[in-house]
């Protein structure tokens, strides 16, 4: 089992945000966090990444307890991609995915043969090599994506952590991403990623963490935890959640608003 949450605790001062969360994803697994706003994922997510104490409860990362492993362990085990990413400096992309080199090599070294060729495979992995040599900020918000995936599979990491990754993205990119994500987890790499939509995790998630004020609302495979009682228990919205079958025959999961939340009709949405 590559990350194992017992009874996980945490929050802010001595306030708990999250509560007695336990969840577990292997190699070559997506976990999908959902949950309404403000229901905790981001807070789990520091928790994970070790930027908040836990206040009770475990992580365990590759069987290794958290609270034992030296920042430069913990990076070569989990990487974070966040949602958006400015960089103050005008860099290559080739740079930012370099800096996922960043806890192979020391503060005073410069970027070896290994660490470049590192980052051209990184790059390649998710067909992004003819970004290298453009400026990260003239990128688009799917293509700076891409390369902060790659910066992560630089730094050898095999968890990802990706705070909503396709919040900012346009339909076409959301598909682009999750079939990114998607190969990412058959090469073995296990995602931990956010989502507002539940049909994210419903198409590739191979186990969903439903949250609500905190606490876990229902842990498991996406058809067990993406039904019509849980959206309505956790968003106070009634769904319908159906199966169809696409142009080519796949079989796909949508989840509709079964009708307008109370008020909508009245003005005019
Ligand atoms: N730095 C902070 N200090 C104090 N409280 C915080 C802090 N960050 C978040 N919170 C609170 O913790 C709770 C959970 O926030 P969190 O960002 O984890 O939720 P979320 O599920 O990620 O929300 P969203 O889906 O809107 O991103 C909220 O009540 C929020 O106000």
């Amino acid at each position: 089992m590559l990350l194992q949450l017992q009874n996980v605790s945490g929050g802010y001062g001595n306030k708990d945000v999250v509560k007695n969360v336990s969840c577990h994803a292997h190699e070559g697994e997506i976990l999908c966090l959902a949950g309404p706003n403000g229901c905790g994922k981001t807070t789990l997510f520091r928790l994970i990444l070790g930027s908040l104490p836990l206040s009770g409860g475990h992580i365990f990362i590759d069987g290794q307890e958290l609270s034992e492993l030296s920042p430069r362990q913990l990076a070569g085990r989990i990487a974070y991609i966040p949602q958006y990413h400015t960089p103050i400096f005008a860099y290559t992309a080739l740079d930012v995915v370099l800096m996922g080199r960043a806890s192979h090599f020391s503060a005073f070294d410069a970027p070896k043969a290994v660490d470049r060729e590192a980052a051209f495979q990184a790059l390649e992995t998710v067909n992004a090599l003819e970004l290298v040599n453009q400026s990260y900020t003239a990128l688009s918000g799917g293509q700076r994506q891409l390369i902060l995936i790659a910066r992560a599979i630089c730094q050898s990491a095999k968890i990802f952590v990706m705070d909503e990754p396709a919040a900012n993205l346009d339909y076409a990119n959301q598909q682009l991403l999750m079939e990114v994500v998607t190969d990412l987890a058959k090469k073995g790499y296990c995602i931990v990623m956010s989502t507002h939509s539940p049909e994210h995790p419903a198409s590739i998630g191979s186990r969903v963490l439903m949250m609500k004020d905190g606490s876990v609302a229902a842990f498991g495979p996406p058809a067990s935890v993406i039904t019509p009682e849980n959206l309505e228990r956790v968003y106070g919205i009634e769904m319908d959640v159906v199966a169809i079958r696409d142009r080519y025959g796949c079989s796909r999961t949508i989840c509709l608003p079964v009708r307008p939340p109370s008020g909508r009709e009245s003005n005019g949405l």
